[in-house]
Formats: C-alpha cells, sequence, structure tokens
C-alpha cells in the first residue's frame, strides 16, 4: 500500500470519459491561433477578454458562446488540431478511453462540408489510438433546435462514415425541444446499427429521461440530473443499469446545481443508479477529466474507495467489448489496491 495523496490517486487512476463534445475542447489559445489563420474575425480582442466571458446563467447563455467559438473551424487540419490537442491533454490525465461528440450540423450549416470535419477528428482519434494507446468511439450528436429534416439529412450524410461512427446522441437547447421530436430519425439510425444516446433531464424535465429511453430507445443518458424528481424514473433506470454520464464542473458553471457540495452524485450512486464523472465542455467550465474528480472529491469528501466505483462505472458504462471491459476493470481494481 503506497498511500498517496487524493490527488495523486485521482491523476493517476487509469480512468474513462464518455460525456464530452469536442467542440467543447476549444481553448481560447488555439481558437485565436485558428481564428488567425483563417481571417475569421472574433468578437472579443483578446484571450483575456474571451476568457471571461465565459460566465453563464444557463446552458443557452453558454451555446450561444461554444457556437460562436466553432465558427472559426473551417478546414480538415483545424478539427484535426482541436481533436488532437485535446487527446494530448488527457493523455497527461491517464484517460485511456473516450467516447466523444461532434456537432456536425454546427459545420455543416456553415458551409462547412461534412467530409472535412469528420475526416479530421478521425484522423487525430487514429493518430491517438496509435501513438497515445487512447481508444475510442465517435458519437454524432443531432443538434435538437433544429428540425427532424435536418437531422435526417445529417444522418444520411453519415452513412458513408458508418465505420467510424459509433453512435448517435442528442444535444443543444433542450427545454422546448424533447426527445420526441427525433423519434423517426433515432429509429432510423438504430435501423442503420448506431447505438444511440441523448441528453436529458439536464435542464429539461424527468419526462425528457422517460422519452429518451421508451421512444429513442437509448441505452445511456447524457446528465439525466433531474431524474431525481421521479422516484419511479430511479428505480426504473437502477433496474435496468442505464448509465447517466454526469458532469459536475458543467453542472455548477450552467447553475443546473448551485454548490458542487450539491451535486447529487453520491446521492445517486447510494440509490443504486450507474453514475459516471465526465468533463462535457472543458475548456469552457474550468476542467477535464481530474479537475471534475477532484472537484466533486473535494465538495463531497470522497473516498478512494468512492472514486474506484466511478472510475469502474465509466468502463462498464462504455461501448468496449465485454473482455476489454474486464481487463480495464481488472487494472483500476489492482491501482486501488496498490495505493
Ligand atoms: O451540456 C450540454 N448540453 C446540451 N448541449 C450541449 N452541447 C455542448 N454541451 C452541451
Ligand atoms: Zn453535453
Amino acid at each position: 500500500m503506497n498511500n498517496i495523496s487524493i490527488e495523486k490517486f485521482i491523476e493517476e487512476i487509469p480512468k474513462a470519459e464518455l460525456h464530452l463534445h469536442i467542440e467543447g475542447t476549444f481553448e481560447p489559445e488555439l481558437l485565436f491561433e485558428i481564428a488567425k489563420r483563417n481571417n475569421k474575425k472574433i468578437k472579443y480582442s483578446t484571450i483575456a477578454d474571451l476568457k471571461n466571458a465565459y460566465r453563464f446563467n444557463n446552458l443557452q447563455e453558454f451555446l450561444d458562446i461554444y457556437y460562436a467559438g466553432a465558427n472559426v473551424l473551417i478546414e480538415e487540419k483545424d478539427f484535426y488540431d482541436l481533436t488532437w490537442a485535446y487527446l494530448i491533454k488527457i493523455h497527461t490525465q491517464n484517460v485511456v478511453h473516450t467516447e466523444i461528440f461532434f456537432d456536425p450540423q454546427t459545420h455543416t450549416d456553415r458551409g462547412i462540408p461534412f467530409n472535412t470535419v469528420i475526416k479530421g477528428i478521425y484522423r487525430a482519434l487514429e493518430d491517438g489510438k496509435n501513438k497515445l494507446g487512447i481508444t475510442y468511439k465517435l458519437i454524432l450528436s443531432f443538434l435538437r433546435h433544429l428540425d427532424e429534416a435536418s437531422a435526417f439529412n445529417t444522418l444520411k450524410e453519415a452513412l458513408p462514415y458508418k465505420k467510424w461512427i459509433s453512435g448517435v446522441g442528442l444535444d443543444s437547447s433542450e427545454v422546448g425541444n424533447p426527445p420526441s421530436k427525433f423519434e423517426r430519425v433515432f429509429a432510423k439510425a438504430k435501423e442503420e446499427g448506431f447505438l444511440t444516446v441523448a441528453h436529458a433531464g439536464e435542464e429539461g424535465p424527468a419526462e425528457y429521461i422517460w422519452e429518451a429511453l421508451d421512444i429513442l430507445k437509448v441505452t445511456r443518458i447524457d446528465h439525466g440530473n433531474r431524474c431525481l424528481e421521479d422516484d419511479k424514473l430511479v428505480q426504473h433506470l437502477a433496474k435496468l443499469k442505464i448509465p447517466l454520464t454526469l458532469c459536475p464542473l458543467s453542472n455548477l458553471e450552467l447553475k443546473v446545481v448551485s454548490d458542487l457540495k450539491d451535486h447529487p452524485i453520491i446521492k445517486m450512486m447510494d440509490k443504486g443508479l450507474l453514475v459516471t464523472v465526465n468533463s462535457d465542455d472543458p475548456a469552457y467550465f474550468g476542467g477535464y477529466m481530474n479537475e471534475n474528480y477532484l472537484g466533486i472529491t473535494k465538495a463531497l469528501d470522497l473516498s478512494k474507495k468512492q472514486i474506484t466505483e466511478l472510475v469502474k462505472n465509466s468502463f462498464k458504462a462504455s461501448w468496449l467489448t465485454s473482455k476489454e471491459k474486464e481487463e480495464k476493470i481488472l487494472q483500476v481494481e489492482e491501482y486501488f489496491k496498490k495505493n
């Protein structure tokens, strides 16, 4: 038993990330660099000014800045550089597996071809696998504030790249855009062999989580915080072991919780829910995986055992094969025993 500090324990434990928007990893420094080489104007004259704008009262205030930032991404190399920077960063945090979202409509609606976006991201992910040993799954996320026809069109554009994309998801402005709006798109995506997830119950009601499960037939819920308002739903999620990909720092920054001390992650674990820790949009919310783990550990006084359970959950909830999951979980358990 090495008895290392809790900070070091979090840093070194091998972990998986399951809720991450690649556009949300756009650090201000890289954003300025790419804007400059593409001759794109940004509203802020300095990095400090831009960072200063990262104060949000809700999801929409964040999304407005997030989409504005993504506007400077034009060339395949931009998408490569964005993804590569994320991979280098998580490599330093001992993230060994990541399942990332990309939002094609954010780019195709500006006239950037689908293939430019996906090729840049895919090439970086492959380099990450080969050079850094980080395994991955790619998830195409539909923007729920746009209509069904736009989602269908995006799905059609994705079909030639089916081999590169493991699943589809649903993100953007939640309230007023229920999962049921995309029933037919998700049915078609499933028919094409994609796995499915959806953001639900971040700002939207518990009813949206039911819809994501019953109508979209998703196997994992992104966020899902508001399930706690419905006991029947909590029991259902626990019984079927439907994972929730929680994002503590995101919840704090978007005022889903007012203090990390109020974060429901442990309460959820105690209710038997399969909860995981993720970073969502780390460049905007002040931290990657380790900062998220550290944030809740400090606020909720988590033990190494509890952290280990959360990390094991992240592999259980992943789309790795059963054999890959077993291997990773064994490694995590051995790490726990040693430290
Ligand atoms: O947390 C989120 N919620 C909804 N849409 C998003 N797009 C990026 N991050 C998010
Ligand atoms: Zn998200």
